[in-house]
């Protein structure tokens, strides 16, 4: 059981982490014919490519800064509720433009939900921009101007998320110049599916203290020892991971041989309900899954809170409540 444990999220995707029947009730809403991704309560997808689509179908039903308020509060609240003191999001304001919103007006929801979230029950939230790698480097540029230019306190790290088989890393490096010349935390998903020369490549061409998912490093043992070395911290995501088929099953999930190499994880749930998981599950699965103490998930969420994007004295007061 690990209800009692607090717990810190580091990678979860905003839109990923929209309930279906939220979801169900906006398409009513407007109007959209969601059923070929959305069915009896559950999103449809049957591998990577196909879930990229299904989460960008699922997205369009999100319209409003009003919709963005809600979607986060909701989240919030339900991290909230399982004792977690801190939460960072990954978004997308691409996407506020791309539906017509409008990338202001799209952050303004997202920190309007935490604001509400915040009120009722303290939850600590930072939001990490994300350039989408299918929508090309030019894209992903725009993000991380979007967020060198932000001067949002909230807005802390940058991200690339999307088809990891599309390019390679170096040809999305000078977004990531641009984040890290405005002072944003760097964050990169890499080693998902993708193996181990997508964390090599990560770790070259960014240099970011932290990779999301980075799992597929287990491919390759000097590169597990660089990862420690460097004290790279990894945000992995074991339900997502098995849900996508990078792994065939928990028994085979390299969570334990990375702690043990004395890499830097963290438990995160990435995309929940697309993955049949929550940032509950996760710890669940920590601790059931993969026999981990409650001394050593403690220390897995210490790690999560010291690898936060947080000024110092957030990162101090997140540390007190730990
Ligand atoms: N697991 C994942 N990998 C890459 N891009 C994503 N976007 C949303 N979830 C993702
Ligand atoms: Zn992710």
């Amino acid at each position: 059981m690990t209800s009692h444990l607090k717990k810190v999220e580091l990678h979860c995707h905003l839109e990923g982490a929209a309930p279906p029947a939220l979801t169900a009730a906006q398409a009513q809403k407007y109007g959209v014919d969601i059923s070929a991704e959305l069915r009896d309560g559950a999103y449809v997808w049957h591998d990577f490519a196909s879930f990229l689509e299904c989460y960008d179908k699922v997205s369009e039903v999100y319209r409003t800064e009003e919709d963005y308020a809600l979607l986060t509060e909701t989240y919030l609240d339900e991290l909230a509720g399982i004792h977690t003191i801190y939460s960072e999001l990954i978004v997308s304001p691409d996407h506020g433009k791309r539906i017509g919103l409008g990338a202001d007006a799209y952050i303004a929801g997202i920190c309007e939900g935490i604001r509400r979230a915040r009120e009722k029950s303290g939850i600590e939230a930072r939001l990490i921009v994300t350039g989408e790698r299918h929508f090309g480097p030019e894209s992903v540029i725009g993000a991380a101007e979007y967020a060198a230019k932000a001067a949002n306190p909230l807005i802390t790290g940058f991200n690339l998320a999307g088809e990891e088989r599309m390019g390679r890393v170096a040809d999305y490096a000078r977004a990531f110049d641009i984040a890290r010349d405005a002072g944003l935390g760097l964050t990169i998903h890499a080693g998902e599916v993708c193996g181990a020369f997508s964390v090599a490549d990560a770790l070259d061409a960014v240099r970011p203290s932290r990779i999301g998912h980075g799992v597929r490093a287990i491919e390759d043992l000097d590169l597990v020892k660089r990862l420690a070395d460097l004290g790279t911290v990894l945000e992995i995501c074991p339900g997502s991971n098995i849900a996508l088929g990078v792994f065939p099953d928990f028994a085979s999930h390299p969570l334990r041989r990375l702690k043990e190499a004395g890499v830097g994880v963290t438990i995160s749930s990435d995309d929940p309900p697309f993955f049949h998981t929550s940032l509950k599950q996760e710890y669940e699965f920590a601790a059931g899954v993969f026999g981990f103490s409650d001394a050593e998930i403690d220390a897995m969420t210490r790690t999560a809170i010291e690898a936060a994007f947080v000024d110092e004295q957030t990162r101090k007061v997140l540390l007190a409540r730990l």
